[in-house]
């Protein structure tokens, strides 16, 4: 255990003095949070209305004269929302939720030696206290989810390595739940992992992650370099720690641990018999046949590895970990990669070198203080994601031209394009990213479809709708970002996240990891399919003569796709925001690009009638996360601003000719905003994987800003209030 905390039973208050955290922005938008011990650095460091936001402080914001119309309600949201905006012209934000980042940077920092400040242990615990649910004391995989073994063993063995005494309250109440549920022998293969780096959990009882597999050549059909791009980088270091049965050394904590974690004495569990044993509250994808059957001829090779063969085969995942360290600046790909290359890396070249540093300096940038304490997020921030739909929602409203709105647009110009493809390009089976956006900074690294469609969008309408701007994105690099749209085009003409489908469908039966569905190989979606089709469609009215076929023949394959892709109710299964109002919203408006609209085409009017069987008696829209684990509409308790957003955007994106059911989303969102302009965070907005929900509080200004403003802008004559 790192020195022991003095906890507080109660986690409201918050650990450290709030006054005295910063957020540094640097480095091409790189975001890290640093607490000042003396009244000297404060005195020269001034918090600012970015830093009080964040921290849930009382900002000095004024209140705003009440909005006559929907324009003006919009206006009051931008004059909030500009004030976040950092220097360099992105908005830095929180991007937490998931439950297993936090004990996953703890369990795998402190397995490797690299320290946390106090302050920042201090406010992880009480991230991690508030997010305990009251009941039963235990914790899901994401902040709204049931209490399960996997939230529950790891955020108390994180409390616990974060210096949380064993009788703590909290730690008291949660073992019982944890014990409840049988301990953690049933724990979900991800967590029998992280606890076996721990030397919590025996190596024998973890399903074989053979490193062989990078052996094999190129074009077997599902050779590791075709999976999903989150599972490949995950697995790649993985397999590297399992070859080595890497785990830390004994300790007073770890000896505690392996009592506190169990029901039955950890000296006689019968290992190799929990390999399958998951805990029923835990699983979404339960094991396959096939995957069962794989992994008992795996763990009966593993009795005779042959040993030249597994030396090659841990080199070979050696060099695919360094190259993937070196293509990102250390930030690697999200979270879970990240921890495991920090801790095969440590594995391999110990303390003292390179890599350790790097490492230890680029994990805070997925740390994260909120008002409930600090988190890790699922990237290392959502800057150009977030920083596209502002800079989109302010010109299509209008607001973009409003002189005291001119320099904060001009700022956000230039987000973070990739000029090159990454140093290790083929040899580590990228795909290109010359010309690319991706989600969070170009440091990092990754081509995502969508996010290079939002970039592209955002950037023309900066640069071409408001003649302020200056002329900072060449031609040439439009079209770079356009070839890479191109090569992005699956045969089905959809779009997937980051890469083409490499992968055949069957693979998704050797998902080893309970928790989370459809993470094998690359899926197609209406989402990423539609920022595409609506950045070309865009592109070509700029520049008619570029590649004018390509593009002509991708947007109409990308439309066959998603007129398939809807369901027979009307709508799309939305799976990286929730759920089928965030895919309507992307759905309805790129298929106006092109023409089909409510009175155009009956896919526009059957996603239109889907949209407003759904509205709800308040006006609003609200659908639950569990939307999305279930593909099927799920009712939230209560309306939804962001989702309500969504639904009556894509309305008026179809030009869904009947105004009430627009006036009457729009008049609950701006019921609900707050006087000086902001909206309350409501249920989380996104989610991935089908089973984990994640938090985007960005969402709360750029689509309210962007729905009201087009209404506004609709119904000019109207107050509708
Ligand atoms: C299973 C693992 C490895 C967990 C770590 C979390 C990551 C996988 C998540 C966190 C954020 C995340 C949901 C994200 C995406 C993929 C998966 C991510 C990175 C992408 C980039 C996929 C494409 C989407 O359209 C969109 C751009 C919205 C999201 C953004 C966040």
């Amino acid at each position: 255990m790192w020195t022991a905390l003095d906890i507080p039973d109660t986690a409201q208050e918050t650990f450290t003095d709030y006054k005295r955290w910063r957020l540094l922005v640097n480095d091409g938008g790189r975001h890290t949070w640093h607490y000042l011990r003396t009244d000297e650095e404060v005195e020269n460091w001034p918090q600012n209305e970015v830093d009080r936001f964040w921290l849930g402080l009382k900002t000095t914001m004024p209140d705003l004269p009440p909005a006559k119309d929907p324009l003006d309600a919009a206006r009051n949201g931008y004059k909030f929302y500009k004030e976040l905006q950092s220097h360099d012209g992105h908005w830095a934000g929180e991007y937490g939720g998931p439950m297993f980042l936090l004990p996953a940077f703890v369990i795998g920092s402190y397995v490797i030696g690299m320290p946390f400040k106090e302050e920042e242990r201090l406010e992880m615990v009480r991230y991690i206290m508030n997010h305990a649910h009251p009941e039963d004391g235990g914790w899901g995989i994401h902040v709204e989810g049931h209490s399960t073994v996997f939230g529950t063993g790891l955020n108390y063995t994180a409390m616990r390595i974060l210096g949380v005494d064993k009788d703590h309250p909290v730690c008291v109440k949660a073992r019982a739940y944890l014990h409840k549920l049988g301990g953690t022998t049933s724990i979900p293969a991800w967590g029998k992992f992280y606890l076996s780096l721990l030397n919590c959990y025996d190596w024998a009882g973890n399903n074989p992650v053979p490193a062989e597999i990078w052996l094999l050549p190129d074009w077997v059909p599902f050779h590791p370099s075709k999976w999903w791009i989150h599972v490949r980088n995950v697995y790649i270091p993985m397999s590297y720690l399992y070859g080595l049965r890497f785990k830390m050394e004994e300790n007073d904590l770890i000896l505690s641990l392996r009592e506190e974690l169990y029901t039955e004495d950890y000296y006689s569990i019968d290992w190799p018999a929990q390999r399958n044993n998951i805990n029923k509250v835990d699983e979404y994808a339960p094991h396959t046949r096939l995957f069962d059957m794989i992994s008992g001829v795996l763990y009966m090779y593993e009795g005779c590895v042959l040993p030249p063969l597994r030396r090659a085969a841990l080199a070979r995942t050696c060099r695919l970990i360094v190259m993937e360290d070196e293509n990102t600046a250390y930030q690697t790909l999200a979270p879970v990669s990240k921890v495991f290359n920090m801790v095969a890396r440590f594995a391999a070249e110990g303390r003292d070198c390179e890599s350790f540093k790097m490492h230890k300096q680029k994990r805070a940038d997925f740390i994260w203080l909120g008002a409930e304490g600090m988190m890790v997020c699922g990237t290392n921030g959502s800057q150009l994601w977030d920083t596209g739909f502002i800079s989109q929602a302010l010109v299509e409203t209008g607001l973009a031209y409003e002189p005291e709105n001119r320099e904060s647009m001009v700022k956000a110009l230039d987000p973070s394009q990739m000029r090159n493809d990454p140093i290790h390009y083929h040899e580590a089976y990228r795909h290109t990213t010359k010309g690319a956006w991706g989600f969070s900074t170009a440091e990092q690294g990754y081509t995502v479809s969508d996010c290079v469609g939002e970039g592209l969008r955002a950037s023309m309408y900066l640069q071409f709708n408001l003649e302020f701007t200056p002329n900072l994105i060449s031609k040439e690099r439009m079209c770079d970002a356009v070839n890479v749209l191109l090569t992005l085009q699956n045969p089905n003409g959809g779009f997937a996240s980051y890469e083409l489908v490499r992968a055949p469908q069957w693979l998704e039966y050797l998902n080893p990891a309970e928790v989370l569905g459809n993470i094998m190989r690359e899926y197609c979606y209406p989402e990423c399919t539609t920022s595409v089709i609506a950045a070309l469609a865009i592109f070509r009215k700029h520049f008619p003569d570029y590649r004018a076929a390509d593009i002509e023949r991708t947007i109409r394959g990308a439309v066959r796709y998603l007129h398939a892709a809807q369901t027979p109710e009307g709508g799309w299964i939305g799976s990286w925001g929730i759920c089928f109002t965030y895919a309507a919203q992307f759905a309805l408006e790129s298929l106006s690009l092109v023409g089909e609209t409510y009175a155009t085409s009956t896919v526009a009017r059957r996603g239109c009638e889907f949209l407003l069987s759904h509205q709800r008696a308040d006006g609003g829209w609200g659908e639950s996360y569990k939307s999305c684990e279930q593909s099927a509409w799920v009712e939230h308790e209560n309306s939804q601003v962001v989702q309500t957003c969504w639904a009556v955007l894509a309305l008026m994106y179809a030009q869904y000719p009947y105004a009430d059911a627009i006036k009457r989303g729009v008049q609950l969102v701006m019921q609900r905003q707050k006087p000086d302009g902001t909206w309350e965070q409501e249920a989380l907005e996104g989610v991935f994987n089908k089973n984990c929900a994640i938090s985007i509080p960005a969402y709360k200004f750029s689509f309210p800003i962007k729905a009201l403003g087009m209404a506004g802008k609709r119904y000019p004559d109207e107050a509708v209030v």
